[in-house]
């Protein structure tokens, strides 16, 4: 946003109780919100900043019906040479601030075979690759002010949650490009060899990215609410004889063809989470 639009550090912002994080170029999500106030993350006392394109770094906070939400226009990434402290640092934040729910969206490669550029996946399970060589975010003594020491992550994300992003999925025309299916978070900063994609589609994963596992674990462990929705950019190369290069500019571009429906389903979602109070796993 143009400076006239970002809010300086002196206002007591509502109490929010959805956050939404946005993936790599989906920073429009935010637009289906009422009542905006903008603060840019450089602005805000020890919170990370974005290095990343297609992540603009700004907190937005507005309504969506009577639902009080907070945006985070970008989020934090381990190849960016944070902490997975510094990267979860938003989500117990937004805990302290009162948020019950997070719904987290993200760019990714497809691995399934079915699935195709500019699918939505909402995400039924995870692996969390760089967890099992000890990056994690819980690794280190357990603030109990938080969660127990050693979660259940079997239910990370909400089935009630899950069912109602289909269903509203459907009553939006999107029912043919939804998926449900796993994430696998890789470190990255580079794509995967074939090999390697290869290993992965073979232990399970439908898709893979470089993101969102970490905040999703941190969130788990304080008692939050979980929605996952992953936007296929590519599809991940599995064959040596494929000639197509996945980069950058086209998972933004794809990103940016799809914002706008994300934007809409993301909006009816919290409406809907409010008419039918849905607060259970
Ligand atoms: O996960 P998000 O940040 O949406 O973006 C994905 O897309 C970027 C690579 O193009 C990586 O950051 C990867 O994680
Ligand atoms: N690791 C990884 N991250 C992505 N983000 C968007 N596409 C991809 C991909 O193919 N692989």
């Amino acid at each position: 946003p143009g400076p006239s639009s970002v809010t300086t550090w002196s206002f007591e912002p509502p109490q929010p109780t959805v956050a939404v994080i946005c993936g790599s170029g989906l920073g429009l999500l935010a637009d289906g919100a009422t009542g905006k106030q903008t603060f840019r993350y450089q602005d805000i006392p020890n919170f990370p900043v974005s290095t990343v394109m297609g992540h603009e770094g700004c907190l937005v906070f507005g309504t969506i019906e009577d639902t009080s939400c907070v945006f985070m226009q970008g989020h934090f990434h381990l190849y960016e040479g944070y902490s997975l402290c510094q990267v979860t640092l938003p989500v117990r934040i937004f805990k302290l601030m009162g948020v019950e729910s997070v719904l987290v969206t993200n760019a990714s490669g497809g691995l399934c075979p079915d699935f195709k550029v500019g699918d939505i996946m909402i995400i039924k399970d995870h692996i969390n690759l760089p967890g099992f060589a000890g990056q994690h975010p819980l690794c280190g003594p357990n603030d109990e002010r938080f969660g127990i020491r050693f979660p259940c992550m079997s239910d990370a994300y909400s089935k009630d949650l899950r069912r109602l992003a289909l269903d509203v999925g459907s009553e939006l025309g999107c029912g043919d490009f939804m998926r449900e299916g796993v994430y696998c978070m890789v470190s990255g900063p580079n794509f995967e060899t074939i090999a390697e994609a290869r290993m992965l589609q073979i232990l399970g994963c439908d898709s893979v990215g470089m993101s969102m596992v970490p905040e999703v674990t941190v969130a788990k462990h304080c008692g939050l609410r979980v929605l996952g929705l992953s936007l296929i950019t590519n599809k991940v190369s599995l064959d040596y004889s494929r000639e197509e290069k996945v980069n950058h500019e086209e998972v933004l571009q794809i990103s940016k063809m799809r914002a706008e429906v994300l934007q809409k389903l993301v909006t009816m979602l919290i409406s809907r989470c409010q008419q039918q109070n849905i607060n259970t796993n």
